[in-house]
């Protein structure tokens, strides 16, 4: 099973481009664009009310359609009663309706913004449209905006910021909220667009959706939810899923012992954990439900996989010498699904191309952004991007981790961004490894394994305190895994 189509129209990211060619066809289709600007003006003022009393406001108006959603929202403000600035880059952008509906005396020249604590400031000066770095009037009204204490409710984008890529083009402030319509874009979850849209909201303006539209999905239970549901009835534990998770020697077991616990909880029926004696006897100490192999050669993990191993999880605490290297290798021919992380991955970061060369589909690799940048030497550009150019050179999937992290090889890629900077914690990666591997044992595509343990994996840290490390992980997934259950 994939993705839920729904959902999928639902999910849908859609470029700054895209946006604008939906745009054309809904307008193309009947409804004049002056509606569609009505309703996204009623739907920031609607969600500035909700979230500001009464303050003087003051909108910054740009040339393009970015600066009509202000246009409007001023109008509709001042009739509410609420003392409204406008500070327009371009008069031109005024036309005799507005002039005519008494908005001339709202303005104020651009040269005078001094944004102020305790005012709200509206950033309509570019949205979609924006197609090059900000200079001049616009980036000095921008830099003051920056520089101070406003609040400041940004109009589709916060201008400046490229909704393609996250981008700064030039200059970009802060907002504590940005109201987009229709449709998310990726610009606001990556690079510097993440922490300056601030809350994002998404309004409904009535554009028609369209899945040609959509370059990537923004993760969401919606997408897979139906996926994890465990099947009642008359099975047995190797039925459920069997994750063999390959170990280390002694002091480096920890990583790899993660992992075994998230595959554990999981859903998958039986996790085993293989490590060369000195971690396996530790690793034995330390489990109960996890089974535990010595492993002297790769024969012991052979012998699981022409067993009932159905998933493998191999890299984390593996090291570097010629059993992680046979391992990796029997793993990768055994063509069962296989998570690749940590060691795995740097074992090969010399000779890429040999490593590329073993993988097939049902391999993803789980790299962080030291690991990508060494694995994948030369790729430059917005993570989604460098994700995608990744997983073409490697064929196989890849998730690259990060506060937003981009999954790539799919149907669609996909972000996940309910992290927090509670996993930027020691082990945290080989957690998720344990259960992407865990989910994927199961018989869930990789796809959807890797996009629903990246919102698992985040959702497992959310309220975490400051005394919050990994080892807390894998009972918060079980926890999740129980909520979702029962949603
Ligand atoms: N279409 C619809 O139906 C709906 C659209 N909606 C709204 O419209 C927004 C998109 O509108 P848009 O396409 O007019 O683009 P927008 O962001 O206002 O900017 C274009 C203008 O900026 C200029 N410009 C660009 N870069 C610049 C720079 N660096 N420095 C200086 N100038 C620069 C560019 O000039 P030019 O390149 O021609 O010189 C052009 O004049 C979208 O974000 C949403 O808020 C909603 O109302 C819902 C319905
Ligand atoms: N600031 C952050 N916000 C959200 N998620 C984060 C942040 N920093 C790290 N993460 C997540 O935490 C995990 C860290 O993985 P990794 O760096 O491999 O850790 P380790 O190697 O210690 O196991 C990844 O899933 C990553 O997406
Ligand atoms: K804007």
């Amino acid at each position: 099973m994939g993705f839920e189509r729904e959902a999928m129209q639902r999910q849908a990211l859609l470029t700054p481009d895209a946006m604008q060619a939906a745009d054309r066809r809904t307008i193309a289709g009947g409804t004049p664009v002056g509606t569609l600007v009505a309703r996204a003006a009623r739907a920031i003022f609607r969600i500035l009310r909700a979230h500001y009393t009464r303050r003087p406001v003051t909108i910054l108006c740009g040339p393009g359609q970015n600066g009509e959603d202000g246009l409007m929202l001023a109008a509709l403000l001042d009739e509410a009663g609420w003392p409204v600035t406008l500070n327009l880059l371009d008069a031109g952008v005024m036309d005799e309706s507005d002039t005519s509906s008494g908005l001339m005396r709202l303005l104020s020249p651009t040269g005078t913004f001094r944004p102020e604590a305790g005012t709200l400031v509206v950033d309509a000066l570019f949205g979609a449209g924006l197609n090059r770095p900000i200079e001049g009037e616009a980036r000095l009204l921008i830099e003051k905006l920056e520089a101070s204490d406003a609040s400041v409710l940004a109009v589709d984008l916060p201008s400046g910021i490229d909704g393609r890529t996250g981008e700064v083009l030039g200059a970009a402030a802060k907002a504590d909220i940005t109201v987009s319509f229709h449709r998310a874009k990726p610009g606001h979850f990556l690079g510097e667009g993440r922490r300056l849209s601030g809350r994002l909201f998404i309004a409904d303006i009535g554009i028609v959706p369209h899945h040609d539209d959509t370059s990537a999905l923004h993760n969401d239970p919606a997408l897979w939810k139906q996926s994890l549901a465990v099947a009642d009835g008359d099975t047995h534990k190797y039925a459920r899923g069997h994750v063999a998770v390959v170990g280390g020697p002694g002091l480096k077991g920890g990583a790899a012992r993660l992992a075994a616990r998230a595959a554990s909880v999981s859903g998958a029926g039986a996790v085993t954990y293989l490590a060369p004696l000195s971690g396996a006897e530790f690793a034995a100490s330390q489990f109960d439900a996890v089974m535990v192999k010595p492993l002297t050669g790769p024969e012991e993990l052979r012998t699981l996989i022409d067993g009932t191993a159905s998933a493998i999880v191999i890299g984390p605490g593996m090291g570097h010498g010629r059993l992680a290297s046979e391992c990796l290798s029997a793993a990768l021919e055994s063509g069962l699904p296989c998570v690749l992380d940590a060691d795995a991955l740097t074992l090969y970061e010399d000779t890429p191309h040999v490593l590329f060369g073993k993988l097939h589909e049902r391999c993803i690799l789980t790299p962080h952004e030291g690991e990508f940048s060494r694995l994948f030497p030369g790729l430059d550009g917005d993570r989604l991007s460098r994700a995608k150019k990744a997983s073409a050179r490697a064929g196989a999937m890849v998730l690259l981790k990060g506060s937003t992290t981009a999954i790539a090889g799919g149907i669609l890629p996909v972000l996940n961004t309910n992290g927090s900077a509670a996993l930027a914690t020691a082990g945290s990666g080989d957690t998720l490894a344990g259960l992407i591997g865990g989910f994927m044992a199961r018989g869930i595509a990789p796809e959807v394994a890797a996009a629903a343990a990246a919102w698992v994996h985040a959702e497992a840290a959310q309220g975490a305190g400051p005394g919050f490390n990994a080892d807390q992980l894998a009972p918060r997934i079980a926890a999740v895994l129980e909520r979702l259950a029962s949603s």
